[in-house]
């Protein structure tokens, strides 16, 4: 048997908080198989980002393990760690994060220079036409929508072929109709093979997963495969109920 893209195993992480520690993941256990599309929802604060931040290896954990195809993350050192990112994780972000000063195709092409290699011209192109963007290499962020930047944002978390792709609130920041554009290209990736692992708030956005992961108080509480869309909003209703219900007789004692 293969190792899934992402398996994760007891996953603590502990935060110093301004009122005491907070412990944000607290005992988390995940597989990503590879290909998969897997979606991320809980209320606020229930962990979603700094899971997504420990499994890319962009945050250490307090406790427990994650291995990306097999490779230990904890095993490595900052050096080895920060290669691993550059060359197996890609990252789209909520506010797409593009260099305004560079070009579609400059922008596209940073992991690989950051990585010490050279741009591929044709691979560019290629993935500009992949996210729909063929005529646009040449315009900077300022001259594309937000549904194009977060495109070419897209484009350039594909571009080291990674291993996964973490999008932390993608359509976030989208109107509805760029949203439907980018979580059909994310769709699209998934269906030829690519892994991703994305965090929403949003339960249409969840719906175009294979599966949603539920998180609240920082533990792993249910999971929806191939949902609907109703189906997610549903059980993030309760999630919040109970959230805000807690919250609440804390705050009374
Ligand atoms: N750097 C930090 N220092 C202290 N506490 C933190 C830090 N980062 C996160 N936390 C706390 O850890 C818990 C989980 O935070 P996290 O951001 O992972 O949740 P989330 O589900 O992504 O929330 P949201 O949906 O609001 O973005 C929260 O209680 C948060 O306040």
């Amino acid at each position: 048997m293969t190792a899934p893209a992402i398996r994760i195993r007891r996953l603590r992480c502990r935060f110093d908080g301004e009122g005491g520690p907070v412990d944000a993941l607290r005992g988390v256990d995940l597989d990503v198989p590879r290909g998969a599309f897997a979606a991320i929802m809980g209320p606020s604060g229930s962990g979603k980002t700094t899971l997504l931040h420990c499994a890319a290896g962009l945050r250490t954990p307090t406790e427990g393990t994650v291995e990306l195809d097999g490779t230990d993350l904890s095993a490595l050192d900052e050096p080895r760690l920060a290669e691993l990112r550059r060359q197996r994780i890609g990252f789209v972000f909520q506010q797409f994060n593009l260099l305004p000063a560079l070009t579609a195709e400059e922008n596209i092409e940073l992991p690989l220079r950051l990585d010490g290699r050279g741009p591929d011209s044709q691979r560019t192109a290629a993935l500009l036409a992949q996210v729909g963007l063929a005529q646009r290499g040449g315009h900077r962020p300022g001259q594309l929508s937000g549904g194009q930047q977060q495109r070419v944002a897209v484009a350039r978390a594909l571009v080291t072929d990674p291993e996964v792709v973490f999008a932390d609130e993608p359509t976030g920041a989208l109107d509805i109709r760029s949203a439907r554009e980018v979580l059909g290209l994310l769709r699209h990736l998934a269906d030829r093979g690519q892994t991703i692992v994305m965090v929403t708030h949003d339960p249409v956005a969840a719906s175009y997963a294979d599966a949603v992961l539920f998180l609240a108080d920082g533990l792993v509480v249910d999971q929806l495969a191939s949902p609907a869309a109703a189906a997610v909003a549903n059980r993030m209703a309760v999630l919040v109920e109970s959230a805000e219900r807690a919250a609440n007789a804390v705050g009374a004692r």
